[in-house]
């Protein structure tokens, strides 16, 4: 079976990217490939990272308008990621128009969340509850609108998988035990995020800030 694990590949620089990319080919289950990359890079960068053969994530977190939502979807083409992130609280149309914009081949996930808040961030955007209630609320609207899972923290993907069974969850803010949390709020080792119920997990500064990312990987792969 191949890795759960989809390494973030977050740099602007090309040769970097590129670089990091080659180094965990062999371990990892695919690329994560974001806003950092993208908006220097661009379509053109990404098909040439897919040449390397990994599946790609395209974490784009489209957020607009219906319409508009659809026809960025529709523009990515030629490139069809195996998984594309867009925001839930772009609401339902907005996510039934980027699924039915994205290839067949496809996963649309809607990020809920996002691992860098915690409650009181959540309070101080006018969403008065935690971000348990909030990321079950999101996984329904997204079930609802047709889409394949979503973006949540390890904390609440149990209870989300048990609301939708046969969901794609994704779970970011991955941290190994002895490693910086940084600008992450609501993280979860790679184990307890698996054994939660995660059904990839997108994992970057532990790997990709490492002295030798490929070993990283491997020490983090050995603990799932
Ligand atoms: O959609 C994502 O991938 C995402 C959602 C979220 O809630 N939190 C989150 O950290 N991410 C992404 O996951 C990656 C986490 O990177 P590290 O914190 O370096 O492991 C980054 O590329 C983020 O853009």
């Amino acid at each position: 079976m191949s890795s759960p694990i989809f390494v973030a590949i977050d740099t602007p620089d090309m040769e970097r990217a590129r670089a990091i990319a080659a180094a965990v080919k062999r371990h990892a289950g695919g690329l994560k490939l974001g806003l950092e990359f993208f908006c220097h890079n661009g379509r053109q960068g990404v098909l040439e990272l897919a040449d390397l053969g990994l599946p790609i994530f395209l974490d784009l977190k489209l957020h607009d308008i219906p319409n508009t939502v659809a026809k960025a979807v529709q523009a990515l083409a030629p490139i069809t990621p195996a998984v594309l992130t867009v925001h839930a609280a772009g609401g339902r149309a907005m996510l039934e128009d980027a699924k039915a914009a994205a290839p067949a081949g496809t996963k649309v996930v809607a990020v809920t969340v996002l691992t860098s808040l915690d409650g009181d961030d959540l309070n101080s955007i006018g969403i008065n509850g935690n971000s348990h209630s909030q990321v079950e609320r999101l996984a329904g609207l997204a079930r609802e609108a047709g889409l394949d899972g979503i973006v949540c923290s390890g904390n609440e993907v149990k209870a989300a998988r048990k609301q939708w069974k046969d969901g794609f969850f994704v779970v970011p803010g991955i941290r190994p035990a002895d490693s910086a949390v940084g600008d992450q709020k609501r993280v979860m080792t790679p184990r307890g995020a698996i054994d939660a119920g995660a059904s990839i997990l997108v994992i970057g500064r532990p790997v990709t800030a490492a002295e030798h990312p490929d070993e990283a990987l491997r020490a983090i792969a050995a603990t799932l």
